[in-house]
């Protein structure tokens, strides 16, 4: 029979005591092989996650909200910013200039807070060179280069001159695969995204990542307790 937690230590669950440190997120993958629809889906569906919002000199596309999808800055605003430092990492990608603002990330790592980017290799690098112990990465690939691109077109969101410097850019982003911890093939996206949930939902439980229940697991351990 399992035994059952001293009474005098009530479980850290029931407490809503603060059991470890946010971890980052990060979804890449060459462009149009679905992250984005994959982060949505984790957003809708997990409360305990929230995206880390990114600032960008791409003009916005149609029904991207100021805010929500980006922060659409001009150029001389993100080269401020880079200056100010106020950027956690920062790359320039098909020609626009994208940036992970640092302030509220690193807050809300330090109470819980469980951030998703939706970021390139670059940035990666940079932020696992930086917070290695909090980053998880995670690559989708495509299930072939033709279906890519049909997604690619199929968004209707791009013009055929940016889509084929995506497509031109698609075989460069695939090879930096193997900078990430975990690669799941987008082709169906209901199977894709429950891996990806799979993937955070292990990740939350990694022993290192809970320090908070050291005290726990001591009292547990106390004899007679
Ligand atoms: N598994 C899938 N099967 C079919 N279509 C998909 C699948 N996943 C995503 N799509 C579609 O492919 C298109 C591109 O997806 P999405 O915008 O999520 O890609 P992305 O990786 O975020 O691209 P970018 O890097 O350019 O922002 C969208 O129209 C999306 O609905
Ligand atoms: N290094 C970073 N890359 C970012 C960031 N925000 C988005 N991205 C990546 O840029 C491309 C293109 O995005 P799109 O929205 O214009 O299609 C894609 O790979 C994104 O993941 C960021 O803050 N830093």
């Amino acid at each position: 029979m399992p035994k059952s937690a001293p009474s005098s230590a009530p479980s850290p669950a029931s407490t809503g005591t603060l059991t470890r440190r946010g971890l980052m997120f990060i979804l890449s993958s060459p462009s149009g092989a679905g992250k984005t629809t994959v982060s949505r889906m984790l957003l809708e569906h997990d409360p305990d996650i929230c995206i880390s919002v990114s600032c960008t000199t791409r003009p916005p596309r149609p029904g991207e909200i100021d805010g929500k999808d980006y922060h659409f800055v001009s150029r001389a605003e993100f080269d401020r910013m880079v200056a100010d430092e106020e950027f956690l990492e920062w790359a320039e990608v098909f020609g626009n200039c994208y940036g992970t603002p640092k302030a509220q990330v690193k807050a809300g790592l330090k109470e819980g807070q469980d951030y998703l980017f939706d970021i390139d290799w670059q940035g990666t690098q940079q932020l696992y060179q930086k917070l290695e112990r909090d980053v998880v990465r995670v690559f989708l690939l495509p299930p072939s280069i033709d279906e890519l691109r049909r997604r690619l077109t199929g968004r209707g969101t791009d013009s055929a001159d940016v889509i084929a410097g995506r497509m031109d850019r698609a075989r460069s982003e695939i090879s930096h695969w193997d900078g990430y911890d975990y690669v799941v093939v987008n082709d169906d996206i209901q199977a894709c995204f429950e891996k990806v949930k799979k993937i955070l939902e292990a990740e939350r439980l990694r022993r290192a990542r809970q320090t908070g229940l050291i005290g726990f697991v001591r009292e547990l351990m106390q004899p007679g307790g």
